[in-house]
């Protein structure tokens, strides 16, 4: 897998943080674990998990708990991947649609969204651009 100036060995880690990330889901009701991990422009990788509760409507996606850990820490912008795997041994996982407008609030069209499937054997790379097509943005507001 090769994405623009990106290092292999920091995709390496992306990849191996996503999947670690994976692990710490909470998901006793759907039993399916999602974990993300996301590169910022200094090269510091943040992590997310799906966290579900008893209230099904209450649950966080990996992808937006991934993306809160980023803002907290104070990285507004300049993100340079996402990586987003799931528990599924055939399928690459896709953030779903609240997660791609939430994602695209923060990040340039051609934001690359790395998605694997459980064990990382397979891979999918698209923009956010791509997986949001005219998306409704903070320009829309200015
Ligand atoms: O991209 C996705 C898709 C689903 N989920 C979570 C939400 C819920 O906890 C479980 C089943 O939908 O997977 C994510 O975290 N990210
Ligand atoms: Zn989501």
């Amino acid at each position: 897998m090769k994405l623009d100036g990106i290092e292999d060995r920091l995709l390496g880690a992306l990849r191996k943080a996503a999947l670690e990330a994976c692990k710490l889901s909470y998901s006793p009701y759907s039993h399916f674990r999602v974990g993300c991990s996301i590169l910022t422009n200094d090269d510091v990788i943040f992590t997310g998990a799906n966290v579900e509760n008893a209230s099904y409507s209450n649950c966080i996606c990996a992808e937006r708990s991934a993306v809160i850990q980023v803002l907290m820490a104070g990285y507004r912008s300049g993100w340079k991947c996402m990586v987003v795997c799931g528990d599924s041994k055939e399928e690459c996982v896709s953030p779903c649609g609240v997660c791609r407008q939430f994602i695209n609030e923060f990040v340039v069209k051609d934001f690359p969204i790395v998605m694997l499937n459980s064990t990382g054997s397979r891979s999918k790379v698209m923009t956010i651009g791509e997986l949001l097509p005219m998306a409704f943005g903070p320009s829309h507001l200015a």
